[in-house]
């Protein structure tokens, strides 16, 4: 039986996801040292956190993208630990990685049909695309990696809505992007909110995100060291980032 044969009735109080004691390690290096996190079903929680504390590997463990060596990862109240990223994926967890993830070679259109998978058309993918993103419609044919930052953003997220998830994680949405474009991703981010959808977003500028967020974890080392309102953990993040 694979995880995803396992009964299961969540019930509506669930978190989406929770991760309790989890540990981590790239190779023999741990990375994450006994983490606890929760995203409550339809909210927005932003992780934040200086250089190397591990939000990127918290992301890629509830993708599936990395094992977790010791704790556990629910999704909607069912153990999911030891869970593939194709598992996750089919259970609606959207992830969109540093980087952006986009295959630079191939065109707009490529980009969402491979997205799109067996689950989506492709007609479905690009109709959604387009409708939030006029400019990718604009662009079709053209190769992904001849599109501005903000484009690949706009493609990158298209990628993710079009196959309707029920939990996005964006890992450093601003990267490389000029603070208008930014502005303007974060607004499609709170309009996805505003539909439902869960979204967990790892960023090293708090102040882009805050403003956006139900909640709050701040990750210090590999451990989320404090989870709140927005208000209580933005008193504390000059001194989780000056080291103090
Ligand atoms: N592929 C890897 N191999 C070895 N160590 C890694 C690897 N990726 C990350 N690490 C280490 O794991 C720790 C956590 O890194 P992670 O990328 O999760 O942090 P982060 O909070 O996302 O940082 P940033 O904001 O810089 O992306 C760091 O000490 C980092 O050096």
């Amino acid at each position: 039986m694979t995880l995803l044969e396992e009964p299961c009735s969540p019930r509506p109080d669930d978190p989406i996801i929770e991760l309790r004691g989890v540990h981590a390690a790239h190779g023999d290096i741990e990375a994450l040292h006994g983490v606890d996190l929760v995203v409550p079903a339809g909210a927005v929680v932003a992780l934040l956190g200086p250089n190397g504390a591990g939000k990127t590997t918290t992301m890629k463990v509830i993708s599936g993208l990395m094992p977790v060596t010791s704790g556990s990862l629910r999704l909607s109240g069912r153990d999911v630990t030891g869970i593939t990223a194709t598992e996750t994926a089919r259970l609606g967890v959207c992830s969109i990685p540093e980087g952006r993830g986009i295959f630079a070679n191939l065109t707009v259109r490529e980009n969402l049909w491979v997205a799109a998978g067996e689950r989506v058309s492709l007609d479905a993918m690009e109709q959604v695309a387009y409708a939030r993103f006029p400019r990718l419609g604009e662009r079709r044919d053209q190769l992904a990696g001849s599109l501005s930052g903000g484009e690949q953003q706009m493609l990158a997220l298209s990628r993710a809505l079009g196959t309707n998830p029920a939990v996005l994680l964006l890992d450093e949405l601003s990267m490389g992007l000029a603070p208008m474009v930014v502005t303007e991703m974060y607004e499609v981010v709170k309009g996805l909110a505003a539909e439902g959808v869960s979204i967990l977003l790892a960023e090293q500028f708090a102040r882009i995100v805050l403003p956006l967020a139900d909640l709050a974890v701040l990750m210090v080392s590999g451990r989320a060291v404090r989870a709140g309102s927005p208000t209580e953990i933005e008193e504390e993040l000059s001194t989780a980032y000056l080291g103090g």
